[in-house]
């Protein structure tokens, strides 16, 4: 069986753990027949309308599509509307449920919010939206290239392999937070393929950055994660290799004791996969906990192995998020020790 891992499996397996710790509420994407994901279409959909605006060789295009309502505004428009009323039936249905049974309170996301007080509706529309977007491309993305990465160097594989085996075979959350070598080759893949490869913000009032470059009111400035993490002055000369342990404190120098690796890690403005500062990523422990569950569930039982043929290099797109063009299609062979 093939599958094409960032179009498919990831991105459904994602929305539907998002949908259901965020909610409750499961969008059951994940059924074996793997039912067309009309939300998940949507949501491409509106994405990569909204990613298209930031790339427009001509900027204003879109605002004069937006004004008259025409084309890719229009489809972007009808998109929303479709999402945002998705959103608000979880919402009202949530809602019915907490006035039926309160000791839902603390199941999930939704629940909390709405139980501290949060009744406006567009408002609570907007989290739950947000945080699919933030949540959803991001990790799958990240995942995508990290199989990839493991594919291509099985040491690497065997390691995490041998971490994964020790732990139960759904590991809870102590547990996940053990996997440090796990964790460590997450953070490599995500310095080589950052899932926001690059970022911008408007300057709010004219100002100097810290080297002198003055920056006047309303201008962007980009910071380049992808850049950053391929730099020689920050990551040394073998910047190109998939190298984990460069996160990790081995045996020679006394940390790795009991067998046991211990995790450095580096500063988020050296590394700003997840953005730093104070509005750095939300969910960046959400996002480590998801990835390392889904890496546990899948390594243990499969090997991943692309179907490309001898010499493939895959193709990153930059949207929103890191993209491999056409996707990455692979064979997972179940193992059998
Ligand atoms: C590997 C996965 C992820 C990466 C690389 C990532 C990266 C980022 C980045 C770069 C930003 C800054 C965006 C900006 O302000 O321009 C951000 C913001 C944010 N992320 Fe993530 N993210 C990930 C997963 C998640 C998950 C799983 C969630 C929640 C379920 C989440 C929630 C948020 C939220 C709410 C913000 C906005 C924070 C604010 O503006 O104060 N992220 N993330």
């Amino acid at each position: 069986m093939q599958f094409l891992i960032c179009k498919t499996y990831f991105k459904d397996s994602l929305l539907t753990t998002y949908a259901r710790s965020l909610s409750g509420y499961d969008p059951a994407y994940l059924l074996p027949g793997l039912p067309e994901a009309e939300f998940a279409k949507t949501f491409d959909e509106a994405t990569e309308i909204s990613s298209g605006r930031f790339n427009s060789v001509f900027p204003y295009l879109w605002k004069i599509k937006k004004f008259l309502n025409i084309g890719s505004e229009k489809r972007l428009k009808e998109a929303s509307s479709r999402l945002r009323q998705f959103a608000k039936n979880i919402i009202k249905e949530k809602k019915q449920e907490l006035s039926k049974n309160s000791s839902l309170e603390s199941v999930d996301l939704l629940s909390r919010f709405l139980s501290s007080g949060h009744s406006d509706e567009d408002f609570v529309t907007d989290i739950v939206i947000s945080f699919i977007l933030a949540g959803r491309d991001t990790t799958s993305a990240a995942l995508t290239w990290y199989f990839w990465l493991l594919s291509q160097n099985q040491e690497v594989e065997k390691e995490v392999l041998r971490e994964i085996k020790e732990k139960s075979e759904s590991p809870v959350y102590e547990e996940v937070k053990d996997m440090v070598y796990t964790h460590a080759s997450l953070c490599e893949s995500m310095r080589l393929y950052p899932p926001v490869p690059i970022d911008s913000k408007v300057a709010k009032h004219d100002d100097v950055l810290p080297d002198g470059t003055v920056v006047k009111k309303g201008a962007r400035v980009c910071y380049h994660p992808y850049a950053m993490g391929r730099l020689e002055v920050l990551w040394g000369s073998d910047w190109e290799k998939f190298r984990p342990e460069r996160w990790l404190e081995s045996a020679t120098d006394g940390a790795n004791k009991n067998g046991k690796w211990s995790f450095v890690g580096r500063d988020p403005y050296t590394y700003p996969v997840f953005q730093a500062g104070p509005r750095i990523c939300l969910g960046k422990d959400m996002a480590f906990l998801q990835m390392k569950r889904v890496v546990a569930g899948i390594l243990r039982r499969f090997k991943v192995v692309p179907v490309a043929e001898d010499g493939f290099e895959p193709v990153l797109v930059a949207y929103l998020t890191s993209k491999m063009k056409d996707g990455f299609p692979v064979r997972f062979e179940e193992r059998s020790d």
